[in-house]
């Protein structure tokens, strides 16, 4: 289990985060999501022990990251895929990691093989792999421990849609066995479909966080209503006392699916499309954001 516990990081006067709690649970995958500058990356660097926090804490099964013995072991951590010693293979790489771990060099291989590396491009050097390639040895590297929790700082960038695919299927079995997945993201749709928890951050700030369904079933959604005769629908809609509103082709409705099927049953009218208006997570995530984003450069210089 990670535990966010107040946590505060500032650069001179300038706070990245601010005041940031939140906990990610092992089976689950957590998506950490927010706009360009948000403080992700900072919060996930002190989790690391690679910055300190100004205020607040951050520890891992119950120890700060630097308290944690062979941390490899208990923490898989990728934050920056490009960060590898340019001029080694990507074998000698897992190879350093194993051997700081004292782990067998057959993990090495197992791992190569977990993230489809071939021996080939094992042999290459990291300054010629392709972002995508480097993603897969970050992901092998944060996985040689076989820890059990996880930290990965946009891992889907630079992968193609078989990549992500693969990725999201790994972290899910992952989670499904016990581990603890938190990743980062400031693309929505690309998390959408791994992260069972989202916590949803701008500028420094946690705007939402809690499981996925919950976030969404607090919205006002609506329902979205076509029928063959729309204007008839609208009216026993507004008679039956709904609220309408005109949507595009069709109607949007302040009631749930369920109330407007009713309605349109009763008078016999013939549907035509019929949804739920969720608006789906990436107007939450703009909605949520949209205050908190980094359009005003003079709050947005650090000192
Ligand atoms: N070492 C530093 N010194 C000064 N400011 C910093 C430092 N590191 C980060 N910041 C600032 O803190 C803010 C948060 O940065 P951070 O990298 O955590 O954002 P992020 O959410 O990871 O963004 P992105 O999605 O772009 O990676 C930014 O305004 C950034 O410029």
């Amino acid at each position: 289990m990670i535990e966010v516990i107040g946590l505060t990081k500032s650069y001179g006067g300038f706070l990245a985060v601010d005041d940031v709690s939140f906990t990610c649970q092992p089976g689950r995958v957590t998506g950490f999501l927010g706009p360009n500058g948000a403080g992700k990356t900072t919060t996930m660097r002190v989790m690391a022990g690679l910055t300190p926090a100004t205020r607040g804490k951050i520890t891992i099964g119950g120890l700060a990251y630097r308290d944690i013995p062979n941390p490899g072991r208990h923490v898989g951590v990728l934050l920056d895929a490009s960060a590898q010693h340019a001029g080694r293979t990507g074998r000698e790489v897992l190879m350093i990691g194993a051997k700081t771990m004292g782990l067998p060099e057959s993990r090495v291989d197992e791992m190569l093989a977990l993230v489809s590396l071939t021996p080939t491009e094992a042999k290459r050097r990291v300054r010629n792999y392709s972002l995508g390639m480097r993603q897969r040895l970050g992901i092998a590297h944060a996985l040689l421990g076989d820890p059990s929790v996880l930290v990965l700082d946009e891992p889907a960038n630079g992968l193609d849609p078989a990549g992500i695919r693969w990725m999201r299927d790994l972290l899910k079995q992952y989670a499904d066995r016990g581990g603890t997945v938190l990743l980062s993201s400031h693309l929505l749709n690309e998390v959408e479909l791994i992260a069972d928890e989202m916590i949803l951050i701008g500028r420094g700030k946690i705007v939402a966080q809690g499981d996925k369904k919950s976030l969404l079933a607090e919205r006002d959604g609506g329902t979205l209503v076509t029928a063959v005769d729309t204007p008839a629908l609208g009216s026993a809609l507004a008679d039956a006392g709904l609220e309408v509103t005109p949507a595009g082709e069709g109607l949007m409705v302040a009631a749930t699916t369920l109330q407007v099927g009713q309605v349109a049953a009763d008078r016999q009218l013939v549907l035509t499309d019929l949804r739920a208006a969720d608006g789906g997570l990436e107007n939450l995530f703009l909605e949520l954001t949209s205050d908190t984003q980094r359009d005003d450069i003079t709050q947005g210089a650090p000192a």
